[in-house]
């Protein structure tokens, strides 16, 4: 009667089929003391951490700083979690509680809420049945119909053979009369053991198609975002609607053909209740009423159980983050030489009790409240046992009518149990409502994106692009990072922009790459909006540097050709590209030459230094220009550089990049010295601008820095500007681009 309670996974995957929530949190909490809110540190661990995250300010080593004892986070484990345990209010709202941490709903909301829910539920079931192919489909709905009508023609065939049977033993009939009914049953019994094992199979395939629909429009949705800021602000649904599949808990899959089972299951309650209903009307629909009510006690308990584990995603998340920290091997070297272990571990411990306390406390709620389901099913029995029984002893029923009835009634009071699929379909339903959260924040972008469409692509030559009074605050954030920048970037130049580490120029490449959008003001391309563009279209127009460059883990030409994938095949291009960014050496050097795989997480693949990958990520984005990009975007390119091979790499990148508008960001000044013009940035704005010499000759910032530089790093001083004249600067080739 009190269904299958199963305990709700941690944050970490589990293997559906072996759930064991509690383990890893668990475990921690006996490996690691619990932490109070005096001593929590929980601050942002990433920019991925949603505004809603904010925890109080703390220091590296785990001590609360200034300001660590403001308003607690919402369920710190510790006293705070013991007094909310201790709180009967809390203890009963934490049970109704809804995802978006509601208590108690009035009838209006959960009216709305149960619409809402049977929309869902209708919408999963479409979903079920909508998957292809169809064969599989049509296979399912049969093998549920067969279980659907079993235990009704089970209660009839087995009420047939008590009844032969008390002919038997009552009247001295044949044996052979009991011969029908039993072969009858042994046909049941055969039907639903091949169906069950084709059943089982079928709906995992079923539902591994669905989940990887979803996984693909998840990905899809999360790419195709016009705006990079989408998977900051988003990171809870994202990571909601990802969590699927075999080793996850959420799998929308599993909801649907979970939804699917639960309506068969209803179905044949509701068709074993219409044959009781042939003896006893009354009796039939009040045992369905009770199962049905016992469901839905049972259910919304431990539904409540998955709620609360819903609503604290942020904090799964955030333990999968130091998990991966603490295992992960990139991370793996910076813990171990720090020695950082014992701190990762608290971190991910806390999380994960942050996580947990809510979840324990919600657990030990529902089974304090068992006492109702218990009732019910009590009831429930004596009513369905009882009437057939007294009817069969005043002689109203024979033995046969009464082993339909009992068995009858069986059925019926099955239902009031919670099957797993109940489970299936709550988890399930967080990652389609995710979905749908993701769907509508790209719609957004859609929307704009659509209302340009066709006049707003970028035209074939080099673009004049500008900057007009652009601002830009990262959601959250108060203050902009960038405050009125005008600025003229013209079509095949090379601009540089400087500044100090923060003043926001890799904010400003996000946006003329289109990645972000301004907050205020717009970038214009050929005095078009760049806010109006097809983002793709003028994304391929692009090859970029960035900073922190992706390393795929695909062979070395791959790593350059994905500069612009639709030229994937072109090796030659690739080993022009290596050559020029100066790793034709280094594609010789590797086991199978350019086909090597670079990834040391491959048996066969080996891992490259952050020079060379470094030269890579410069091939990729000259093999980008090579196929048609015309601006091309260089974020600290020499970071990983060495002296020499810093020197080189300005002469080569000009010589490839011929034509085409190059944006160069660097702190080592003598590497963009040479730069048609040069802007500083600082306080949001663009404060100096011009050519090397005509920077160095207003003395303002940018001279005091290069001169710092060159005094630091023993620069020749033939480059200080009285000697500097000389050198090929934008002005000597177009005086009308030394100003703006
Ligand atoms: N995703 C983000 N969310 C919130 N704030 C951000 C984000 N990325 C950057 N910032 C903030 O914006 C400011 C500018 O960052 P940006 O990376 O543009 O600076 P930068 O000039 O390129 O710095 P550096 O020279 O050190 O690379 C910084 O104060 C940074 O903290």
């Amino acid at each position: 009667m009190s269904g299958h309670p199963r305990p709700d996974p941690p944050p970490e995957h589990t293997p559906r089929a072996t759930p064991a929530p509690d383990r890893t949190a668990r475990a921690d909490a006996t490996d690691e003391p619990v932490v109070g809110p005096g001593t929590c540190d929980t601050a942002p661990l990433t920019d991925a951490a949603p505004a809603t995250d904010a925890a109080p300010a703390t220091d590296s080593a785990g001590a609360s700083a200034p300001g660590a004892d403001r308003a607690p986070r919402e369920a710190e484990p510790g006293d705070r979690t013991a007094r909310r345990f201790r709180s009967p209010k809390v203890r009963q709202g934490v049970v109704a509680a809804n995802t978006d941490g509601k208590t108690h709903p009035g009838p209006t909301r959960r009216l709305a809420g149960a619409a809402r829910l049977a929309a869902e539920r209708t919408r999963l079931l479409r979903m079920a049945l909508g998957a292809r192919p169809i064969s599989l489909t049509a296979a399912l709905v049969a093998s549920h119909t067969l279980t659907m009508l079993w235990p009704t023609v089970n209660a009839l065939a087995t009420g047939w053979l008590a009844a032969e049977a008390a002919a038997v033993l009552g009247h001295g009939a044949s044996l052979a009369s009991v011969g029908w009914p039993l072969a009858v049953l042994g046909a049941l019994l055969l039907a639903d053991e091949v169906s069950v094992a084709f059943r089982d199979s079928i709906q995992r395939l079923v539902a591994g198609r669905l989940d990887g629909e979803t996984l693909r429009e998840t990905r899809r949705l999360v790419l195709r975002a016009a705006d990079a800021t989408l998977p900051l602000t988003e990171a809870d649904d994202i990571s909601r609607a990802s969590d699927i599949g075999p080793t996850a808990r959420r799998s929308p899959g599993a909801a649907a053909v979970g939804q699917l089972t639960l309506t068969f299951r209803l179905l044949s309650a509701v068709v074993a209740t219409a044959l009781l209903a042939r003896f006893f009307p009354v009796t039939a629909v009040l045992l369905l009423a009770a199962s049905l009510t016992a469901r839905a006690v049972v259910r919304r308990q431990w539904m409540g159980l998955a709620a609360v584990s819903n609503a604290r995603e942020a904090e799964a998340r955030r333990t999968r983050y130091w998990s991966e920290i603490s295992a992960g091997r990139a991370a793996g070297k910076e813990v171990r030489l720090f020695a950082l272990g014992g701190f990762v571990v608290r971190r991910r411990t806390r999380e994960a009790l942050a996580w947990a306390s809510d979840v324990w406390l919600t657990r030990r709620t529902v089974l304090s409240r068992q006492w109702i389901t218990i009732l019910l099913a009590l009831s429930s029995a004596a009513l369905g046992m009882g009437v057939p029984g007294l009817a069969a002893l005043h002689g109203e029923l024979s033995t046969g009518e009464l082993v339909t009835c009992l068995v009858a009634v069986t059925v019926v009071f099955r239902i009031s149990s919670m099957g797993m699929e109940a489970y299936d379909i709550t988890h399930g339903l967080e990652a389609v409502r995710a979905l749908d959260a993701l769907r509508a924040a790209a719609a957004v972008g859609d929307t704009a994106q659509s209302a340009a469409e066709g006049k707003a692509r970028p035209g074939p030559a080099p673009a004049d692009i500008r900057f007009e009074g652009v601002r830009f605050r990262y959601p959250g954030a108060r203050q902009p990072v960038l405050d009125g920048i005008d600025l003229r970037i013209r079509a095949g130049e090379t601009l540089a922009i400087v500044g100090d580490s923060g003043a926001g120029k890799t904010t400003l490449i996000k946006l003329l790459t289109g990645l972000y959008t301004p907050t205020s003001g717009r970038v214009t391309v050929d005095g078009a909006d760049l806010a109006g563009f097809d983002a793709e279209a003028w994304r391929r127009r692009i090859g970029v540097v960035f900073q922190e460059f992706n390393r795929y883990p695909l062979s070395l030409a791959d790593n350059v050709a994905l500069g612009a994938p639709e030229h994937r095949q072109d090796l030659d291009g690739v080993d022009r590209a290596l050559r020029r960014a100066d790793a034709a050496d280094l594609a010789d050097s590797l086991p199978a030459g350019r086909a090597t795989r670079l990834s040391s997480e491959f048996r066969d693949g080996v891992d490259l230094s952050g020079g060379q990958w470094q030269r890579l990520a410069i091939a990729r984005a000259l093999f980008a220009i090579d196929h048609g990009r015309d601006l091309l975007v260089l974020d600290e390119p020499t970071a990983h550089l060495d002296v020499t091979s810093e020197a080189e790499f300005h002469d080569r990148i000009t010589a490839a990049a011929r034509g085409t508008t190059v944006v160069l960001i660097s702190h080592r000044l003598s590497t963009i010295r040479r730069a048609d013009r040069i802007v500083r940035i600082a306080d949001g704005r663009v404060v100096e601008e011009g050519g090397h010499d005509a920077l160095m000759a207003a003395d303002g910032g940018y001279a005091r820095l290069f001169r710092l530089q060159a005094a630091r790093f023993g620069a020749d001083r033939a480059t200080l500007p009285a000697q500097g004249r000389g050198a090929t600067t934008g002005q000597d080739r177009d005086p009308a681009r030394s100003t703006p």
